[in-house]
């Protein structure tokens, strides 16, 4: 897998990043959604760079010029639910994608210390040949990335694969690289050391979901 950090080049990003760690900020939920959108429409800028160009011709009211436009047929496929304003920052951009949605949660059965995912809804377009586009904003064990691709197969083989995340743990990044294919690409803002007991990334930012949408009652 192709790994992109994108903290490896200092620019307005880390803003959006900083404001969304920070415990003084975050708790404002609608900019922290917003930042998550942000953040999204910087990491679709600089996957489509990775994309496949053509040469395509426009007409202006003077004359015609030439440009290369990208060919690939997206489809964007986001984990619910702290995956939704990540998937509207990449939708800002790729206007004519095709979406794909997946429920994956973490289920504590027995006690806060472990955890199965689980995978419920699933609504998605044929995949065969296209560009797949997985995202999620925190990539902490990796289990829920590699249970929805898991859950994808069904839907045909893309053309190739392009992860989105925007904190990731050491730990999780290598465990999906092991899990997909060497042309994969990885996007993502920053890569944090460790996980806790809980498999919350550290230092992270807390649980993504809760900070976009509100607590949930476990079920
Ligand atoms: O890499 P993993 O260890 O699988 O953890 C990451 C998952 O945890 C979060 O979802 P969560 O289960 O909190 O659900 P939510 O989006 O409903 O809050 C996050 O959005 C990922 O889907
Ligand atoms: O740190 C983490 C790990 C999983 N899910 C989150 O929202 N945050
Ligand atoms: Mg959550």
């Amino acid at each position: 897998m192709q790994i992109h950090n994108l903290s490896e080049s200092p620019s307005i990003l880390n803003t959006f990043m900083s404001e969304i760690r920070d415990v003084n900020i975050q708790n404002d939920r609608m900019r922290f959604r917003r930042n998550i959108e942000r953040i999204g429409e910087v990491l679709c800028y600089e996957l489509s760079k990775s994309l496949h160009f053509e040469t395509h011709t426009t007409k202006t009211p003077l004359g015609n010029h030439d440009t290369t436009l990208y060919k690939n047929d997206i489809v964007l496929c986001s984990i619910l639910r702290a995956g939704v304003p990540l998937h509207s920052g990449l939708l800002n951009y790729f206007d004519s994608a095709e979406n794909a949605f997946i429920s994956a949660y973490r289920h504590h059965k027995h006690n806060p210390e472990s955890f199965e995912i689980i995978v419920e809804y699933l609504a998605c377009p044929s995949l065969e040949g296209k560009t797949l586009i997985l995202a999620d904003p925190m990539l902490a064990t990796g289990q829920s990335m590699v249970a929805t691709y898991e859950a994808l197969k069904p839907f045909g083989t893309p053309k190739d694969i392009h992860l989105v995340s925007v904190i990731g743990a050491q730990e999780g990044v290598d465990f999906v690289a092991k899990h997909f294919d060497t042309n994969a690409h990885l996007w993502i803002a920053d890569i944090d050391d460790t996980l806790n007991e809980k498999g919350y990334i550290v230092p992270g930012l807390g649980d993504a979901g809760d900070l976009a949408f509100g607590n949930k009652l476990q079920q």
